[in-house]
């Protein structure tokens, strides 16, 4: 297992007896709006902690380790990526640069961009993308990082259906070949059918189910 769950109460807002999320997977968390999937999703990064319970990553509880160590390995792309001022090079290196890494080269951007289908060049002003290019800039920026595990909230959600058939299929085949593994929230069925390998439901007021 990659995540295991046990006993987790959050507010009123989550309570989970016992989740596992598999390593080398796609899992798909589903659930109406306000069920708590967000939140579960930023406490897999240590960006949020449980007010009781253990979330264990390959067995490490995740409460005495490290953040910033635990989100070289553990990436997340939040519903709404922060885009900095600069090029497009500056904001696809700078997870990379957060997490103490060394940026990449230019072949290197170049490659993330093409998986992203986002047909633009390094030097562009990142800030006059389109919403859904910005979308898939931050999931360069992810994908860059090379994690163990990307947790990806709505990844799609600006991407006309056309464009998320395509973003998609080419990001999950290549985390398959690099045998990463992915927790991806999203509302579309048609993604969570398609792709995904396990799939959490996670209710209102309270637990998840499988
Ligand atoms: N740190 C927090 N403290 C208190 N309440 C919070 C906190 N974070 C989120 N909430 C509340 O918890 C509920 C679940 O939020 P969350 O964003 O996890 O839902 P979601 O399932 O991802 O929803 P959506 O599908 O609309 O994105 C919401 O009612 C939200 O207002």
């Amino acid at each position: 297992m990659m995540f295991t769950i046990k006993n987790l109460h959050f507010k009123d807002i989550l309570e989970i007896e016992t989740m596992d999320i598999p390593k080398n997977k796609i899992t798909c968390i589903v659930g109406e709006s306000g069920a708590g999937k967000s939140t579960l999703l930023k406490m897999l990064n240590i960006m949020l902690s449980p007010d009781k319970g253990e979330i264990y990553y390959k067995g490490k509880n995740l409460l005495k380790e490290d953040p910033i160590k635990h989100r070289r390995l553990v990436v997340m792309l939040p519903q709404q990526p922060t885009i900095f001022d600069g090029t497009i090079r500056k904001n696809i290196n700078i997870g990379l640069e957060f997490a103490g890494n060394d940026v990449q080269d230019d072949s290197k951007l170049l490659n993330a961009l093409e998986l992203v289908h986002l047909a633009k060049s390094l030097d562009e002003d990142a800030e006059t993308l389109s919403g859904g290019e910005k979308q898939r800039l931050a999931l360069a920026r992810a994908y860059i990082m090379n994690p163990e595990v990307f947790l990806l909230d709505e990844p799609t959600a600006a991407l006309d259906d056309d464009t998320e058939d395509k973003v998609m299929e080419s990001f999950i085949n290549k985390i398959k070949e690099n045998n990463q593994t992915a927790v991806l929230i999203t509302h579309s069925q048609k993604l969570a059918a398609k792709y995904g390998e396990n799939t959490i439901t996670l209710n209102k007021n309270g637990g998840g189910s499988k």
